[in-house]
Parts: C-alpha cells; sequence; structure tokens
C-alpha cells in the first residue's frame, strides 16, 4: 500500500499531462475558471483625469483664503464640459466627472461660499488634490491578469472596467463519475429489504463542480461486469470524452466487486491499487484509453474524505495551480486514541470554548458508512500513521474538507 502523500503526488502528476482546451465566454460565465491567455487592458482607467470630490475645478494658484472665483459651468460624471478654466475661474463639478481643461485641484464644496455665480475659498488649501489623473488604475496595452489566473470575484470588475466582454478561458477538465450495485435506487424510490439510496453521486458532482471540473454523471451500473466495462467504454467515447473516469464503489474484495476486472477488461492499467488511509483504503488510480481513472470506494464517508484529498488537487494540477496546503493547528475537544498503521481523517467540526477560543471536535463516530457526521463536520483531523493518543488540548493538524474556496 502506499501513502497519502505518494498517491497525491502520482495523481497530480497525471493531471498535468492532461491536454488543455479553450473556449471564450462572456464575464458572467467566468467565476473559478482559469484564463487561457494574458489579457490585457482594452482602455486606460480611469480613461480622463477625474473628480475625486464634489466641488469646483480650479487653478491652484487661485487658492488664497479669501479669493473670489468665478463660475463658468458645470461638470456632471457622463457630462463634461468642453472649455478652458482660466486663472479666477472654477468649474462646478462632482465626484467622477472629467476635469476641465486648465483646472489642477478640485475645491471641495465644504470649503467654499457659494454667492451666486461666485465662490469664495473659505479653508486653507495646503496642496492641489482631488484628481485622478487618467491611467492610475491602468492603461490601455497593461497586462491586467496573466494567464493561468482563476478569475475570482474582483478579477470580474478589472475586466468589466478595462471594457473586455470575453475572455478566453481553459475548458474545466471533464471529470465524469459512475456508481455501481444492485442494492442501490435513486432517491424517491421505494426501497425493498437490503436496499439503499445512491447518495454518492450528489456530494461527488457537487464537489467537482466547486473545485473548478465538469461532473458528468454516467449514472448506476448493476453489479454485472458487462454493464461495468459499457460505463467504462461509454466514459472513454466521444459523446462523453471524459478526462478523468472516476468509478465508485466495487473497489474492494468482494464477489461482487467488478470494477477493477472490468478496467482490465478494457485495456486498463493499474498504478496503484491501495493506499494505506482510514477511510478509503480501497482507493485505486490507474490509466485506459489515454485517460486517468481514480477509483473510489462506495462507502459514501469514504468517497467524500477521498475527494477531498484526491480531487481538488487533481483538477487544480489540471490548471497548473499548485497544491495549497490548508493545513491548521487547533486544540483538541476532546482526547483522542492512538492511530494504527493507516494515516486517518476524522471527520470534525470546529466549536467555540469560553473565551471565543476555538477546539476542534472529532465526530462521536468515524465509521465510513456514516453521512450525517458531514451534516456538521466540516474538517478532517489528519493522523499521521501509529501517531500516539493526544489530550484534550493537545494541539491536532485539520483540513477544510471543502479544500479551498475558489
Ligand atoms: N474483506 C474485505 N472487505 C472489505 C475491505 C477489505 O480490505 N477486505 N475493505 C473495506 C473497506 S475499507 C471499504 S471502504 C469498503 C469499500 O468497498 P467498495 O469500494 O468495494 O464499495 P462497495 O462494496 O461497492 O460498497 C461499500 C458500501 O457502500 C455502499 N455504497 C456503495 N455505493 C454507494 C453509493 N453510490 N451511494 C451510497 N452508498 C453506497 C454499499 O452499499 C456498501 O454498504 O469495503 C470494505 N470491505
Ligand atoms: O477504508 Mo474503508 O474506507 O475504512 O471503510
Amino acid at each position: 500500500m502506499i501513502c497519502v502523500d505518494e498517491a497525491r503526488q502520482i495523481i497530480i502528476a497525471a493531471a498535468q499531462n492532461i491536454s488543455w482546451r479553450s473556449e471564450t465566454l462572456p464575464l458572467h460565465q467566468i467565476l473559478g475558471r482559469v484564463a487561457a491567455d494574458d489579457i490585457l487592458a482594452n482602455i486606460t482607467q480611469p480613461p480622463f483625469n477625474a473628480s475625486a470630490m464634489d466641488g469646483y475645478a480650479v487653478n491652484f494658484d487661485d487658492m488664497a483664503l479669501g479669493a473670489k472665483l468665478t463660475i463658468i459651468g458645470e461638470a456632471a460624471a457622463g457630462n463634461p464640459i468642453d472649455i478652458k478654466v482660466r486663472r479666477g475661474q472654477a468649474v462646478r463639478i462632482f465626484t467622477g466627472s472629467s476635469v476641465p481643461d486648465g483646472a489642477n485641484h478640485i475645491i471641495i464644496q465644504e470649503d467654499v461660499e457659494r454667492q451666486g455665480d461666485n465662490i469664495i475659498v473659505k479653508n486653507v488649501q495646503p496642496t492641489a488634490r482631488n484628481i485622478r489623473k487618467s491611467g492610475i488604475d491602468f492603461n490601455e496595452g497593461d497586462m491586467i491578469l496573466p494567464k493561468g489566473t482563476r478569475i475570482l470575484a474582483p478579477h470580474l470588475s478589472i475586466l468589466a472596467a478595462a471594457n473586455i466582454a470575453e475572455i478566453k478561458c481553459l475548458c474545466r477538465p471533464r471529470l465524469a463519475f459512475f456508481t455501481n450495485g444492485d442494492e442501490l435506487k435513486e432517491p424517491g424510490a421505494t426501497l425493498k429489504q437490503g436496499e439503499i439510496i445512491n447518495s454518492n453521486p450528489y456530494s461527488i458532482a457537487a464537489f467537482i463542480e466547486h473545485w473548478g471540473g465538469e461532473a458528468i454523471n454516467l449514472g448506476c451500473a448493476p453489479d454485472n461486469p458487462q454493464a461495468i466495462s459499457d460505463l467504462f467504454a461509454h466514459a472513454c467515447g466521444n459523446d462523453v470524452h471524459a478526462d478523468i473516469i472516476i468509478p465508485i464503489g466495487g473497489a474492494s474484495v468482494g464477489d461482487y466487486d467488478y470494477v477493477k476486472s472490468a478496467f482490465a477488461e478494457n485495456g486498463g492499467r493499474i498504478i496503484f491499487s491501495k493506499i494505506a488511509v482510514k477511510p478509503g483504503k480501497p482507493t485505486w488510480f490507474g490509466a485506459m484509453h489515454g485517460r486517468h481513472v481514480l477509483g473510489l470506494p462506495g462507502n459514501p464517508a469514504s468517497a467524500l474524505v477521498m475527494a477531498a484529498l484526491f480531487i481538488q488537487p487533481l483538477i487544480k494540477a489540471y490548471y497548473g495551480e499548485k497544491f495549497t496546503d490548508l493545513s491548521m493547528q487547533l486544540p483538541l475537544a476532546t482526547s483522542i486514541e492512538a492511530n494504527g498503521p493507516r494515516e486517518n481523517y476524522m471527520r470534525a467540526k470546529i466549536i467555540y470554548g469560553p473565551n471565543n477560543q476555538r477546539y476542534i471536535q472529532p465526530a462521536d463516530n468515524q465509521d465510513s458508512s456514516l453521512l450525517s457526521p458531514f451534516a456538521t463536520h466540516h474538517h478532517l483531523i489528519r493522523r499521521i500513521a501509529n501517531a500516539p493518543a493526544l489530550n484534550k488540548g493537545d494541539l491536532a493538524e485539520i483540513y477544510p474538507l471543502f479544500g479551498e474556496a475558489l
């Protein structure tokens, strides 16, 4: 069995070999996408010298205390005035308006006394100010976002301000998954004895999309080698064109665990077939027809924890992003036992003690079939192989289950 770090390195290296495709998308569809090219500003921002305040555009040399200036016009935002401000003159101006020629200072309206068409300087003006020079944000042709930038909320306004309506983005990697098992029925079904609900696809699809991949649900195969084989063939075919195939369940050693044999019959080659981790031991990885296959265990907690450990780094690596270590240390709210030989990822939640001090509390039951702890436990305590017991108050290493926010 290999360890988690080795498995992650293998998966990251495989993702780096997926060939990129790109597509052009409008701004409202690019949140979380990755820029395929360097992005240059189409315009200068601000495109003109703009007033930063409501007041009067004047020549700073006229700003002696008590000086009287004549108002010769008005410049409102979007309605500039084509006039030159000469000595002794002022133009009424508002925040965001284009500053007329000849003016090098905006005196704010609180600093003047208005007398009909004149203003009197009421307060000392220490320096010429309140004009935002054209281009102080960026100039036409400046690189505003380099290739490889993941588009986050603030980037959208930068692009819009640079008069960019659409950009070329990397296509999301296509992660096609399927479940398998005769016992699995879809939500809403009336269950017969021995049947359960096929719950895994919902969180797995959501995680894939959350981390920037395109989730493709290929459905649920019965425990039948041919049906599973057909789904592998379908995933590789032109209709689906998966970059990564994720079979869920049937990964272990039971008589009806047909996934790996169906994979081998389709020309698949195993790269690793078990990880020394709890939950998630039967997780496996392989290559098939130029695609990679990440086999997850069917147990729901195992599938979700393995997704958190491997699918997010895989998607990030595809985009050329570095794997970021999101670990934190928090004191334990309860003691925990010594760990066994497999690295353990305990479902846990952050709780608050008396002085708002944060503690990490593991879920009472860590069975790998349990989904209910995930309702409130959104962190994982990492325990390395054979780690000693820890007492309440000892520091534990924790990771957010959802990974990095996009
Ligand atoms: N003799 C051994 N038995 C098992 C071993 C082992 O090493 N030797 N490993 C155990 C471990 S660890 C795990 S984890 C499970 C994983 O088994 P599989 O990946 O083969 O998963 P299944 O057998 O298909 O299912 C396990 C469990 O999960 C339920 N399941 C499956 N798919 C779904 C789904 N889509 N949604 C909800 N629940 C699902 C399934 O009904 C089973 O209860 O193997 C141990 N056994
Ligand atoms: O490794 Mo399994 O995922 O413990 O139950």
